[in-house]
């Protein structure tokens, strides 16, 4: 198929449209069925979700966490909507920030600095120190916050260097993130059907939202059914159910791959225990540019849990029921 849409967190100079454009197009053509779909940009990540799911785009490119200010509320909402959506690929980018202005505009003239929540938390030392006085305010992303300075509503944006060619801004200062090697993970989802999963390739992650009566040891249960059978658990996190006061979605992201036994029987015993469990995809685990292979340090699996294992355990209780094993 061709000529899918794929919206992402716009406008145009993102950091998520960079993790978007750094998918090859072999890798877009497995994971969407195009190698080369049309990238637009949306006001939010609710609208870039919401527009995968009701088919005015076919996938949404978003951002779910940042190795420093942790999770991205809007986006772990939005995948637990209706109807579903999965996740086909994961992109780990470095972001580092500058703070681009208008031409001519000095550190002097700087009364106020905007930025995405994220990219504020980045930077907020920064600022503190060489912005003292300027009114923090924040925006729905770190282009949007580009796109104000050029329309002259706030005097410096906190964003990506490329959003200055975007919006006819220069930079006032380069290198302003407080951590110098913060990640952020964005997802590429769409809505589950063709063209199907992606494959299995060795090196997954799964990532699954689960539900749980309050009940002593009810979380305890649901990730004893994740150790029992050697699952890396590489996330949690959780967000509040809202019409269910206490109770709360957890996120898990686990290493390996539905299609594998470890991962798929440790689904089928979530699906059991709890009161509601989704999934959420099944991807290959992406590198961090310039790392060698997947990033994040892993757990060996235990003793009898590698997928050889699994398997070798199921052929021979296949032949127990078949009568043919002892
Ligand atoms: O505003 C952007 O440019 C985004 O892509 C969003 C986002 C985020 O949600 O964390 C992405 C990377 C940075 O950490 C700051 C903002």
């Amino acid at each position: 198929m061709t000529g899918l849409r794929v919206a992402f967190l716009g406008p145009h100079g993102t950091f998520c449209e960079q993790a978007l454009r750094t998918l090859p197009p072999d890798v877009l053509g497995e994971a969407l069925g195009d190698p080369e779909p049309s990238l637009h940009p949306l006001a939010s990540t609710t609208a870039a979700l919401d527009a995968a799911r009701d088919g005015s785009a076919d996938a949404a490119c978003v951002p779910v966490e940042n190795s420093v200010e942790g999770g991205v509320p809007a986006t772990m909402d939005g995948l637990v909507a209706e109807p579903p959506l999965v996740i086909v690929r994961e992109i780990l980018l470095p972001v580092r920030f500058s703070v681009l202005v208008r031409p001519g505009t000095t550190s002097a003239d700087v009364r106020s600095v905007a930025s995405h929540p994220h990219g504020e938390a980045q930077t907020r030392r920064w600022i503190a120190e060489h912005l003292p006085g300027a009114e923090v305010r924040l925006t729905s992303s770190t282009a949007a916050a580009a796109a104000q300075v050029a329309a002259g509503e706030v005097d410096a944006a906190v964003c990506a260097p490329v959003a200055a060619a975007h919006h006819g801004l220069v930079e006032l200062a380069a290198g302003v993130h407080d951590s110098g090697d913060a990640v952020t993970r964005f997802v590429l989802v769409r809505p589950p059907g063709p063209p199907g999963l992606p494959a299995p390739t060795g090196a997954d992650r799964t990532s699954l939202a689960a539900t749980t009566v309050n009940r002593p040891g009810a979380l305890l249960a649901v990730l004893t059914e994740i150790a029992v059978r050697g699952v890396d658990l590489t996330r949690i996190e959780s967000r509040p159910l809202k019409d269910r006061r206490g109770e709360y979605w957890f996120f898990l992201d686990g290493i390996g791959h539905v299609a594998e036994p470890a991962m798929g029987e440790a689904l089928a015993a979530l699906h059991r225990r709890c009161t509601d469990v989704r999934f959420l995809g099944s991807y290959p685990r992406a590198a961090v540019p310039g790392d060698d292979g997947p990033g994040g340090r892993l757990a060996d699996p235990g003793p009898g849990q590698t997928v050889k294992d699994y398997t070798e355990a199921a052929s021979w209780l296949a032949s127990l029921r078949e009568g043919t094993g002892a």
